[in-house]
């Protein structure tokens, strides 16, 4: 075991990106995992989180959060808003540092974040891969390009079991273009479409969301002109991308002063 490793702790490590997430820490030198959280009633509590993987960790899923996080230095957070939320009252009271993946918050859940990263080191990202934030990149580029005479269209496609719509992704990809293209998303936002709906208004960014299967999370972007069409677009087929860049987040972390990053931060891409 090696005594300088970072001590890392997943929330929701049963869930899809937890255990995805604690597969992934198992297999790196420099970090390791101390807390392993699920929520009260979780049939995984008690258990070892590296079972599944063949691998004993000596660490036991837990609920008691407020408890089980003064063994950490970084909590890794994909769960839902509230219990992020609550996750990160207890990280800021103890100076503990998060990377959050949880998308789907409300204004008041980003107030907040924003708030405790005066204390306290957070990367939040709606998408930890190196491709799409590679992508947000190459869409600020696109958006100023195609600034006049394309329309702007974004289609998400995600798994039956993903809970908020449209993606965390996708409206940050709205964000990025509606940035560059000197709009508010809030009021040029086209949340899709139904009946008679008029001529398109050429201000307005459309989304659309698909959900079904196994689907881990595909993006594209059109800017639809006279005579082409641009699409840029990200397939993502496993989940380790994600858990890469949240490792690779909680590792850029340390040592770092309290403040609110995201991962174009981490990848130096700002
Ligand atoms: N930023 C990124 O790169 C990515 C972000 N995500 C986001 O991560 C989040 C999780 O996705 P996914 O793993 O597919 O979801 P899952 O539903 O598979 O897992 C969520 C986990 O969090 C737990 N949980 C749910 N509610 C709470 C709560 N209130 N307090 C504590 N724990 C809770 C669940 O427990 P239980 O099973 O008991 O409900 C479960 O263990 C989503 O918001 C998703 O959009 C996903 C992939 C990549
Ligand atoms: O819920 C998911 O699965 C995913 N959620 C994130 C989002 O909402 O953008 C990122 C990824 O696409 C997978």
């Amino acid at each position: 075991m090696n005594p300088q490793a970072l001590r890392i702790a997943i929330a929701g490590s049963g869930g899809r990106m937890g255990q995805v997430l604690v597969e992934t820490v198992l297999g790196l030198p420099d970090c390791r995992l101390t807390v392993a959280l699920d929520r009260p009633g979780s049939p995984s509590l008690g258990a070892d989180p590296g079972r599944p993987f063949g691998r004993e960790t000596g660490v036991a899923v837990r609920a008691d959060f407020a408890e089980a996080l003064k063994d950490a230095d970084v909590l890794i957070d994909f769960t839902r808003p509230e219990g992020t939320l609550a996750h990160l009252q207890v990280c800021r009271e103890l100076g503990v540092a998060m990377v959050v993946g949880t998308t789907g918050f409300d204004p008041t859940g980003r107030a907040a974040l924003k708030a405790a990263a005066a204390d306290i080191g957070i990367v939040f990202a709606a998408n930890m891969s190196v491709g799409v934030n590679l992508t947000f990149k190459l869409l600020d580029i696109a958006a100023k390009v195609l600034s006049q005479g394309y329309d702007i269209e974004i289609v998400e496609a995600h798994h039956r079991h993903k809970v908020d719509a449209p993606s965390g992704t996708a409206l940050r990809m709205g964000e990025v273009i509606a940035e560059a293209l000197g709009r508010d998303l809030a009021s040029c936002a086209v949340y899709g479409r139904e009946g008679v709906t008029g001529e398109r208004d050429p201000a307005t960014i459309g989304f659309a969301t698909v959900r079904g299967g196994d689907v881990v999370g595909d993006h594209t972007v059109m800017f639809l002109g006279d005579g082409e069409r641009v699409e840029i677009s990200h397939k993502a087929s496993s989940r380790a991308t994600f858990a890469r860049g949240a490792l690779r987040a909680a590792r850029w972390l340390a040592g770092r002063p309290a403040g609110l990053y995201d991962m174009q931060d981490v990848l130096g891409l700002r």
